[in-house]
């Protein structure tokens, strides 16, 4: 089974770039499509000469989007200072992330990046997410499918999965254990409110137009009133947690944990502010990306047994207590879940606002405070950059095998510009090592013993939702059948 090719229609009613007007340009059309926004851009980027389209949506705005990775390579590395988050998007999310990595530019995002991919890449902050990935699994992931098992119970991996990653965030960025991932199902506080700010600030983007949720905020009524209460739950939970921290450590001069909020406040940052943004944008970065890939993959690997079966081969050469360098050479797998992100990428587009005039490399003309919108959800189906077979769920297409006798896989990776999955330059994603180090893991946890069977209805294909990071939409339903020793 393989996605849906993006047009089903006959020929002579194929998908048509969008009718423009005077003064309202094409707001009837971007109106008309609210409902299925991704899969319209994707399709006008399909038809467009340069994947590269400039969308007149109201008065006086126009949007660029773009499949182009010539285009990609510009906005997010050559041109990088003059493509920011730009005041649309951190006006937006402001109140949610403050001034966190994720809503920030120039000299604040250098220095948070700085600091934070310093701790990233220590060795005990490594050894630390494994401990708290495999202790999740094994304490919490597989009691509750090995109970599905026996009983034939359908569960929402999703959900399951969701909170998978909110645990595993959340430990490893505050080294709070919210315990969300429990057999009963539980709705916490923190995550429940957690979530309610994501879909709220979600919901702001995807208003036509954002004077409403603005005078919504103003009165304090309806939706926006929520998202104050949520707000202030989640920051007041990160305080509490720092002020304890803080105090420990002003008692004994450093902290025994390794968490990264304990790294922040014992390398001086001790702003209460400051290192609440940082973490509220971490939890945010970490938490439904691997979930929504994992989600996803599973889907496709139910529907593809070669592909499963490939994976298990190189799952079953694996020792029990797994090692860093075991998961890394884990190729098929690996090419797998790049296969499955090209097609259901977590984060489905991506914004930039140009500070000032410029020329894209096809020619497309940006004036200051234009936003220019890469897809990599429209990339991933582009014939031009997959070839016919684009569709089709394909690991092999990432690999080679090699020369020697033995006919190992080899991966061959494509460049970030043509897969900006996980974002390109300077800005690539902080997590990208751990999110395949944290996906890996979990698939030899579940896979060795579960097969995970697809209730979902033969023949339907789930719904692409994408959020702020992108879900199945109504969950994935599933079986889990124990397999032979
Ligand atoms: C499959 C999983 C993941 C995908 C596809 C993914 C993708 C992305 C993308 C597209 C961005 C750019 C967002 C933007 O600036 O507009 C990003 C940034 C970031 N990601 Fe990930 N991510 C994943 C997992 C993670 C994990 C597990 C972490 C760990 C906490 C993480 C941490 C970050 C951080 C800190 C940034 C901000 C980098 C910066 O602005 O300099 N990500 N990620």
């Amino acid at each position: 089974s393989t996605p849906k090719k993006q047009s089903s229609l006959p020929p002579s009613t194929a998908i048509r770039l969008p009718k423009s007007y005077p003064i309202i340009g094409s707001f009837l059309a971007v109106v008309a499509n609210r409902k299925r926004q991704l899969q319209w851009f994707s399709d006008i980027l399909q038809v467009s000469p340069s994947a590269t389209y400039v969308l007149h949506s109201s008065i006086g705005t126009r949007h660029v989007m773009t499949a182009n990775p010539a285009v990609v390579q510009h906005i997010l590395k050559t041109h990088f200072p003059n493509y920011g988050k730009g005041d649309y998007f951190k006006g937006t999310l402001k109140d949610f992330l403050g001034n966190g990595i994720l809503n920030v530019d120039g000299e604040s995002w250098k220095f948070q990046r700085q600091l934070a991919s310093h701790e990233f890449n220590t060795k005990s902050l490594c050894k630390f997410m494994e401990i708290v990935v495999d202790t999740e699994i094994s304490d919490r992931l597989i009691p509750i499918l090995s109970v599905a098992a026996a009983t034939g119970t359908v569960l929402d991996l999703q959900d399951i999965l969701q909170r998978f990653a909110f645990d595993n965030i959340c430990k490893i960025a505050f080294g709070f254990d919210p315990a969300y991932l429990l057999p009963s199902l539980p709705q916490t506080k923190f995550a429940q409110a957690f979530e309610e700010t994501v879909k709220i600030s979600s919901d702001r983007f995807n208003s036509v137009i954002s004077v409403i949720w603005k005078i919504k905020k103003l009165l304090n009524i309806g939706s926006e009133k929520q998202m104050r209460i949520a707000v202030s739950v989640v920051k007041e939970f990160a305080k509490n947690i720092i002020r304890k921290k803080k105090n420990e450590l002003k008692e004994k001069a450093s902290l025994d944990s390794v968490d990264l909020l304990s790294r922040f406040l014992c390398s001086g940052h001790l702003d209460e502010n400051f290192v609440t943004d940082i973490i509220i944008s971490f939890i945010l970065a970490g938490r439904d990306t691997t979930s929504s890939a994992l989600t996803w993959y599973l889907w496709l690997l139910s529907k593809n047994p070669h592909v499963e079966s490939e994976v298990l081969k190189e799952i079953k050469e694996k020792s029990e207590a797994l090692v860093y360098e075991e998961v890394k050479d884990m190729v098929y797998t690996h090419a797998s879940l790049c296969e499955s992100m090209r097609l259901y990428p977590p984060v489905s587009a991506d914004t930039k606002e140009a500070v000032s005039d410029d020329i894209l490399p096809d020619g497309t003309v940006v004036k200051k405070g234009m936003t220019v919108t890469y897809i990599p959800y429209a990339m991933g189906r582009l014939e031009t950059l997959w070839g016919s077979d684009w569709a089709e769920f394909k690991p092999e297409r990432w690999l080679e095998k090699e020369e020697a006798e033995n006919r190992r896989w080899r991966f061959v990776g494509r460049d970030a510009y043509t897969y900006p999955v996980f974002q390109a330059g300077p800005r690539i994603c902080l997590g990208k090592e751990m999110a395949f180090l944290q996906m890996k893991r979990v698939l030899v946890g579940v896979l060795r013993r579960f097969k995970v069977v697809s209730a979902v209805e033969e023949g339907v294909e789930p719904e692409f939702d994408p959020q702020l990071t992108s879900k199945m939409k109504g969950g994935f339903p599933v079986r889990i059948v124990e397999r032979d020793a």
